[in-house]
């Protein structure tokens, strides 16, 4: 039978500070386990509602926009504002829970169709208005803060109205989606067609088709549907010198991909309000397993020879035994009880859990897929069960994170990628800065991408949070992690540049890199009302980005 993915909840995608209204508190073996383990204390930390300030969009812009749109949707009301204010990293929701001020934007403008779009853009550009384009708001990197830079007002625009399946050519297997459709719904509109995206990152169930392809997402199962870049096979994108399609063809000789300038553009070069993509026929049968490996050198070795082997499962993910701990002590109960006995009995001492789940047409695919990723594989086996219990709270994430954020956690993740020759060191030097920027903390990592030159690796940091300054104390500890990253591994690997990491992008790729993206950007938005501030910090004038002491 196929599950894929089911998302019952319903979800508010402007929902800010936190990921659902329905998750529930901390269990008391959890919470006592992080007092033991971060030193934290009794603090409650109660949420404050932040207050908008007032618009600045002028009369004359409001009225121009919403001959566009349409009145209704040009909101200036403070509950829309603050709903688009910031994306869902730690500290947006710190901000949002009245630690510090969030972006608001002036207004909200939702344009229903990719004609309106490029409409909306020609008035911002008339009237001055810096325009970040908001998809369904679950920037971790500062990407959706409204931001106006030089300009005079700044609106979030919101692509939810843009929310259809445009086309199905099943021979060929595409489809072409409008940008502002959530993840679900997506797969709810393909899978009437028998087709899937399989693009399922953990923000799925709030995320859109136009956020994954800005951003270069990966999902939980890119080693067997690949990144979501790998699935962009046409573009529509509305930029304020007009529109422009890009992607016409399963494969082209004609100069360098252009496609690859707008994915990972972060609206800072265009409003993306289409997507073709490469589907799939939807897997019949999915098979989840759990399996434990002793010690992260092994485990780490143990995932490179599968991928290297071109046999990786579609769901490749190995936490080290930090990770593998917490997931332990949270879970709690008789049978993790069982199962660290289990693991002690059979000698396993840094137990190191590894998921891997395969997708196919039949039972008889599946298990052969199985058969040739664990070829030679030494793994001790948990049983199904393990796995699917891992498939299952697959979401739980930042449900989680909303209760520990009650009870006053610093509960943040970071993310980047390298060659596995430098795996273990890119491990070794986060976990440090971290440590030394933290003190006492628990730093968990997990590798869930797999290529056959790297992996990605994923860090989930819990600490005590400073109740003075929890912001700076977050800030500190990242501007550590992206010292510690720079030279060894990407900036990221897929949460984006956004505000965030745009300081550490010209020591990636260069000051010719990022003048070939100053020149792009100049091009495409002349006057710079595309997301000021995202991808590239700098000033982009006329004679291009502004020096680094500037920025
Ligand atoms: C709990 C949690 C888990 C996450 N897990 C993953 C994960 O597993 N994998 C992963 O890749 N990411 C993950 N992310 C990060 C985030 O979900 C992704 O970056 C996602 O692609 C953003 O999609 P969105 O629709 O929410 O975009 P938004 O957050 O709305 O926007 C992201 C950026 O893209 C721009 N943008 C949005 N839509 C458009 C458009 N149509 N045209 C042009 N620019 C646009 C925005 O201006 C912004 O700069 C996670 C985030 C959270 C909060």
């Amino acid at each position: 039978m196929c599950h894929t993915v089911a998302v019952t909840e319903h979800i508010d995608h402007t929902l800010r500070g936190r990921w659902t209204t329905t998750a529930g508190p901390l269990p008391p073996h959890a919470l006592k386990w992080l007092r033991e383990r971060t030193g934290l204390g009794e603090v409650r930390t109660p949420a404050r509602a932040p207050v908008a300030p007032e618009s600045a969009l002028g009369d004359a812009a409001r009225t121009a926009l919403g001959e566009v749109v349409g009145p209704g949707y040009v909101r200036v009301d403070p509950d829309s504002r603050l709903g688009r204010a910031g994306g869902l990293s730690y500290v947006d929701l710190l901000r949002q829970r009245g630690d510090g001020e969030p972006a608001v934007p002036d207004a909200v403008v939702l344009p229903a169709s990719p004609e309106q779009v490029v409409e909306v853009l020609e008035v911002c550009v008339e009237h001055d208005v810096a325009v970040v384009p908001f998809g369904g708001g679950t920037s971790v990197v500062g990407g959706v803060n409204a931001l106006r830079g030089d300009k005079a007002a700044v609106v979030a625009l919101d692509l939810n109205r843009l929310d259809k399946l445009v086309e199905v050519d099943p021979v060929s297997r595409l489809a072409v989606l409008q940008a502002g459709l959530p993840a679900p719904k997506a797969e709810r509109l393909l899978a009437a067609h028998g087709l899937t995206i399989g693009h399922v990152p953990q923000s799925y169930e709030r995320a859109t088709i136009g956020g994954f392809a800005a951003t270069r997402s990966a999902g939980q199962a890119s080693a067997g549907y690949g990144r979501f870049e790998d699935m962009v096979e046409g573009v529509r994108l509305a930029t304020p010198v007009g529109e422009w399609r890009l992607g016409g063809a399963p494969a082209s000789a004609a100069g360098p991909d252009l496609k690859q300038l707008v994915v990972g553009s972060e609206g800072a070069f265009g409003v993306i309000t289409e997507v073709a993509l490469r589907v799939r026929r939807r897997p019949e049968v999915e098979r989840y397993e759990g399996f434990v490996v002793d010690g992260w050198e092994r485990g780490s070795a143990l995932v490179r020879e599968v991928a290297q082997r071109r046999v990786p499962a579609d769901v490749t993910r190995l936490s080290d035994v930090d990770e593998t701990e917490v997931s332990l002590a949270l879970g709690g109960g008789w049978k993790v009880n069982a199962l660290k006995g289990y693991l002690k009995a059979r000698g396993v001492r840094e137990p190191c859990l590894l998921v891997l789940g395969w997708h196919g047409a039949s039972k008889r695919e599946v298990a052969r897929r199985r058969a040739e990723t664990l070829r030679g594989v030494e793994a001790l086996s948990l049983g199904k069960a393990l796995g699917e219990a891992w498939r299952h709270g697959r979401f739980n994430g930042p449900r989680q994170r909303d209760a520990l954020m009650e009870v006053g956690v610093c509960v943040e993740t970071l993310e980047t990628a390298t060659h596995w020759s430098k795996v273990s060191d890119l491990r070794a030097a986060v976990r440090e800065a971290l440590v030394d920027a933290l003190g006492r903390c628990v730093v968990m990592c997990h590798i869930s991408h797999v290529y056959e030159t790297g992996a990605s690796l994923y860090f989930t940091v819990l600490a005590a949070r400073d109740a003075a300054d929890p912001i700076g104390q977050w800030q500190v500890a990242k501007a550590a992690a992206s010292e510690a990253i720079t030279g060894l591994g990407t900036i990221s690997h897929h949460h984006a540049v956004g505000a965030d990491h745009a300081p550490y992008l010209e020591a990636e790729i260069g000051r010719l890199g990022l003048d070939v993206l100053a020149s792009v950007k100049r091009t495409l938005d002349p006057t710079g009302v595309l997301n000021p501030g995202k991808l590239l910090a700098g000033d982009i004038g006329a004679a291009g980005l502004a020096s680094p002491g500037d920025r």
